[in-house]
């Protein structure tokens, strides 16, 4: 077994098994603690929440609570290996969530028959949690899944892999254009993969500007084009009248190559079709679409960003998810929208271009980071991230009228 992998599995295993653990917030030694923490004490906020339910905010965890859940079937880039094996993914994503905003997030994982089944598990928990981070669940139920418990709950609602990871995509890109001197609006665009994070991903760039006709989108049977007749409703937005058909075909002379698919598949040679300056965000995990070594032996005027902590440039939704549900969660938001996505962006983009402090130096094994190729989106250890997308997020849910306060929190001001 190699040293790694040894490495990985005694930190799950040592000394505890697992990564998180639940910890008291009350004192709870004597009988007058139990007396106010448990009964009789406890019939009191229950009277309150009864007759109020937003009351839950002020007398239990809820406020501060997100529930990470799914249902195993597009682990990272491993697979549909079902809900007990994407425990630790989720228990990862718990840990994030505390370490980085500390947000309390239970994960949970969920065994069902329908999708219709899942929906309804999580419609009828949610009330318990201040938000709701939908985690690894394949396309297309994804959307269906999202969507339908957006409108049947009152609390953010969020499927990470396709908005987490759009806003961090988003926020890198239009550095690595700027970097690159290119624009968004020219670019000719693959992109790898046509599943929760690449439509996602793909919808926010146009967003940005990219143009949809300039996209090229493949799943496993190649290119998404208009004369096929397989394709699901999500994939047909992407459908573009062409008649190319190969990785290869569309690879040629274009600027931006997103990975949201498997490992190894963007072969060197392939690569080396790409414009001059491309852009290569390979950021399957755990193994990206191409290895930076290899991408960076074939191509010295690239710019090369991963899902991964171990290589520079790390494009990841664990630089959005932490801070958008602290920012969404201070003003009771009762959803994540489009203004509050767009506002994470921007509050990434100009971390980016603002000095780095040392201690995101020193946690990054580096004596110097500025904005450049190899600096284009801030690390995840940076302390600046949760205050600044966090108060950007939720300025931005009071102004587009989801927040249920009028006014940030005393502690952002
Ligand atoms: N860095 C980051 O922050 C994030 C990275 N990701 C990565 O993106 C990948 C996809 O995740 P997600 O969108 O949630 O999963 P989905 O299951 O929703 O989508 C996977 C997509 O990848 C395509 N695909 C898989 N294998 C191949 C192949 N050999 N050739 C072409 N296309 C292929 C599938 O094609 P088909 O439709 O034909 O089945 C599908 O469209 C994973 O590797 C994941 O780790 C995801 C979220 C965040
Ligand atoms: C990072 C992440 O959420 C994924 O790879 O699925
Ligand atoms: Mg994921």
């Amino acid at each position: 077994m190699s040293d790694f992998r040894q490495r990985a599995l005694d930190y799950h295993a040592k000394p505890t098994p697992g990564k998180i653990r639940v910890e008291l917030s009350k004192p709870a030694d004597s009988v007058n603690d139990l007396a106010l923490a448990y009964s009789p004490g406890v019939a009191e906020p229950v009277r309150e929440i009864a007759e109020d339910p937003n009351a839950a905010y002020q007398y239990t965890a809820k406020g501060n609570m997100v529930a990470v859940i799914s249902n195993g079937t597009a682990i990272l880039g491993l697979g549909n290996l079902g809900p007990l094996a994407s425990k630790p993914v989720m228990e990862g994503k718990a840990l994030l969530f505390k370490r980085f905003a500390n947000l309390d997030a239970i994960d949970i994982e969920v065994k069902h028959r329908t999708t219709e089944e899942f929906i309804n598990t999580v419609a009828n928990i949610a009330d318990t949690f201040g938000g709701i981070n939908l985690e690894d669940i394949k396309a297309p139920e994804c959307f269906e899944i999202e969507q339908e418990l957006i409108k049947r709950c009152k609390i953010p609602v969020f499927h990470d892999d396709q908005h987490g990871t759009a806003i961090v995509t988003a926020a890198g890109m239009l550095n690595a254009l700027e970097i690159q001197g290119k624009s968004i609006e020219k670019a000719k665009i693959v992109c790898m993969g046509a599943g929760a994070a690449a439509v996602a991903c793909m919808e926010l760039l146009i967003k940005c500007g990219a143009q949809r006709e300039r996209i090229y989108m493949l799943d496993r049977k190649g290119v998404i084009h208009t004369r096929r007749d397989d394709l699901t409703e999500h994939k047909k937005l992407f459908a573009n009248n062409t008649d190319k058909r190969t990785l290869d075909d569309v690879m040629d002379g274009a600027d931006i190559f997103v990975g949201v698919s498997g490992p190894d598949l963007l072969p060197p040679e392939t690569l080396a079709l790409m414009a001059e300056n491309p852009i290569v965000f390979a950021c399957s995990n755990p193994d990206p679409e191409i290895k930076p070594e290899l991408a960076h032996e074939v191509r010295d005027d690239l710019i090369m960003a991963t899902g991964r902590s171990d290589y520079p440039n790390q494009v990841n939704n664990v630089l959005c998810f932490p801070f958008i549900f602290r920012g969404a969660l201070d003003v009771r938001a009762s959803a994540i929208n489009d203004e509050m996505k767009v506002a994470a962006v921007e509050a990434l983009r100009d971390i980016s271009k603002e000095p780095v402090p040392d201690e995101v130096l020193s946690a990054s094994n580096s004596d110097a980071l500025s904005f450049g190729k190899d600096y284009i989106i801030p690390k995840p250890m940076d302390p600046r991230l949760c205050n600044r997308i966090a108060t950007a997020v939720a300025k931005a849910a009071i102004d587009s009228g989801v927040a249920r306060v009028e006014e940030l929190p005393s502690s952002y001001r």
